[in-house]
């Protein structure tokens, strides 16, 4: 399924922070966001997979085609980590828990509690639940903070996996995940300082057009 983002404006807090912002992914493509801390990276994503309207535009291709993944890993602390993968598996309706135990190196720790794995193993686990989703397009903000460079290289396997049966992936990165990807700067896109949304307007009795 092709993800396709016209024209679109997001805002964080009221404030616009991106503006016409458009690009197309294609099946089997990636598509990594770049620019600045704060530039609105998260926000645009957070748009794309349904998460908070955008303030223009449209995103075709969004909402239940994403597995996204974030900062929050969306984990059940008192579930071991097949125990979070079943479920997820169940809420998707699929199988291939075993598959994502193997691929994100958790075989070893599939008793363990989520709540006492360390913070790359929680990130390996929240990479997991991506594979167990069975979702074409992935939608992913910085997916490899806090993973050394095995867990790194295991990742862009399960990515290159995921593009060969179809799949796609946006994904917000500084680093290089050794995958073949085209790259977009969001820096040209973001909005003229003072820019307000039309919630903040309403909101503010209509004086900051
Ligand atoms: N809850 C909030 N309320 C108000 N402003 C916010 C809120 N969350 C984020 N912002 C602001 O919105 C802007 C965009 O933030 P966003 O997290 O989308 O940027 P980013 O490009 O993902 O940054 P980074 O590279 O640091 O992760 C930033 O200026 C940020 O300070």
């Amino acid at each position: 399924m092709e993800l396709r983002v016209e024209n679109v404006s997001v805002a964080r807090g009221g404030i616009t922070v991106l503006q016409g912002v458009g690009f197309a992914v294609q099946p089997g493509q990636v598509l990594i966001l770049r620019g600045p801390n704060g530039v609105g990276k998260t926000t645009l994503l957070r748009v794309i997979a349904g998460l908070q309207p955008s303030v223009a535009g449209t995103v075709f291709g969004g909402g239940d085609a994403v597995a996204y993944a974030a900062h929050a890993d969306g984990l059940k602390a008192t579930l071991t980590v097949a125990e979070n993968l079943a479920f997820w598996a169940a809420i998707y309706g699929t199988r291939g828990v075993e598959a994502a135990l193997v691929g994100m190196n958790l075989v070893d720790l599939r008793g363990r509690l989520a709540a006492n794995l360390s913070a790359g193993q929680k990130r390996r686990l929240g990479l997991a639940r991506l594979l167990v989703t069975g979702r074409p397009v992935w939608v992913l903000d910085e997916p490899t903070v806090s993973l050394d460079v095995a867990s790194v290289a295991l990742f862009g396997d399960a990515l290159r996996g995921h593009l060969a049966v179809g799949g796609s992936a946006l994904i917000a990165t500084h680093i290089d995940l050794g995958v073949a990807a085209e790259v977009l700067d969001l820096t040209p896109f973001k909005a003229r300082i003072g820019t307000v949304s039309g919630d903040f307007d309403a909101a503010f009795g209509g004086d900051f057009a």
